[in-house]
């Protein structure tokens, strides 16, 4: 499929807004603890001992940003009504009927994670007793079960055809965020305990791998400048990337540096870039990519003299 057709498929989605979170549009998402952009805790960590309105109070004394809620029951409701911007389904009461309408009544958005062995037809069933229920701020979250940790498959199955955004269930390990990102996960969900730096990992990752694969059609400057400054990111990394893999090159040549310059070899590089970046084309790229190679050159010729 090409990237158009991704990105109009991506565009009819329904994107879900989990109070100044917009899960399903623009970049792919954070939401754990601390270093995340929305913050999540569970009532049923602490199987429901801990009174629920001392836990929430203290989850929105913390964090003025977005919060998320799972409820140990229906008692828990009311509280997290009054405190949180949304809604989480725990795979465990994931077909707890009751629940589930109950939940969708608030009429705060509501994450549903799969249920460990439910199948797909099962999982959206409950986005279906959330509709009934007059909600549809629905997002599904992929959790995976304890045999088979995650299914991206079946997550990108479950946006595929509910046209809901979908988060991906990395628990407190993010090495699974690039997989998830790049099989179109409009967000991921780390434990409520993960590290900051997980969530960093996580929420640079995103960043990364979403440029490539999510391709943003911002309608406002400020969209625009951020959806800017995510591309930026990626070209900093390449950037960097390339400089260490042109010095490498200078050292191996028999002449290296500016000296051992090969122009024909410049040019068939713009050619080829040209292939994948048809707008801006050979003329515009090459004075581009002559500035990219000669602040290479001076860098290693820069290193090889010690200077730096
Ligand atoms: O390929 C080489 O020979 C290099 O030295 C690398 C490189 C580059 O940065 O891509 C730098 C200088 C040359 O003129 C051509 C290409």
């Amino acid at each position: 499929m090409s990237l158009t057709a991704d990105l109009e498929r991506h565009l009819e989605r329904g994107a879900v807004r989990v109070g100044t979170l917009a899960v399903g549009a623009g970049p792919a998402v954070v939401i754990g603890g601390e270093g995340a952009q929305a913050r999540w805790i569970s009532l049923r960590d602490h199987h429901g001992r801990i009174p629920a309105a001392r836990a929430v109070a203290e989850a929105r004394a913390g964090w003025s940003g977005p919060l998320l809620v799972e409820p140990f029951s229906a008692a828990d409701l009311r509280e997290i009504a009054a405190n949180a911007d949304g809604v989480v389904i725990g795979a465990a009461w994931m077909q707890d009927f009751q629940l589930v309408r109950a939940v969708a009544r608030l009429g705060l958005p509501v994450v549903v994670q799969r249920g460990p062995a439910a199948t797909l037809q099962e999982w959206l069933a409950i986005a279906d007793y959330c509709v009934a229920e007059g909600n549809d701020q629905v997002v599904l979250c992929e959790s995976g079960s304890r045999t088979h940790p995650l299914d991206l498959a079946l997550m990108r199955e479950a946006r595929r055809s509910s046209g809901r955004p979908v988060l991906v269930d990395l628990g407190e390990d993010p090495t699974l965020a690039a997989a998830a990102v790049a099989a179109g996960a409009d967000g991921l969900l780390l434990a409520p305990g993960a590290t900051e730096q997980a969530a960093l990992d996580a929420g640079e990752v995103a960043r990364i791998v979403g440029v490539v694969v999510r391709w943003e059609r911002p309608g406002s400057v400020p969209e625009a400048r951020g959806a800017i400054d995510r591309v930026d990111a990626v070209l900093a990394v390449l950037l960097e990337r390339r400089a260490e893999l042109a010095g490498t090159i200078q050292r191996l040549k028999p002449v290296g540096g500016f000296a051992g310059r090969d122009m024909d070899r410049e040019r068939r590089l713009v050619a080829e870039m040209a292939r994948r970046a048809p707008t801006l084309g050979e003329e515009r790229l090459a004075p581009i990519m002559n500035a990219v190679i000669e602040a290479g050159l001076h860098l290693a010729e820069e290193r090889a003299s010690g200077l730096d």
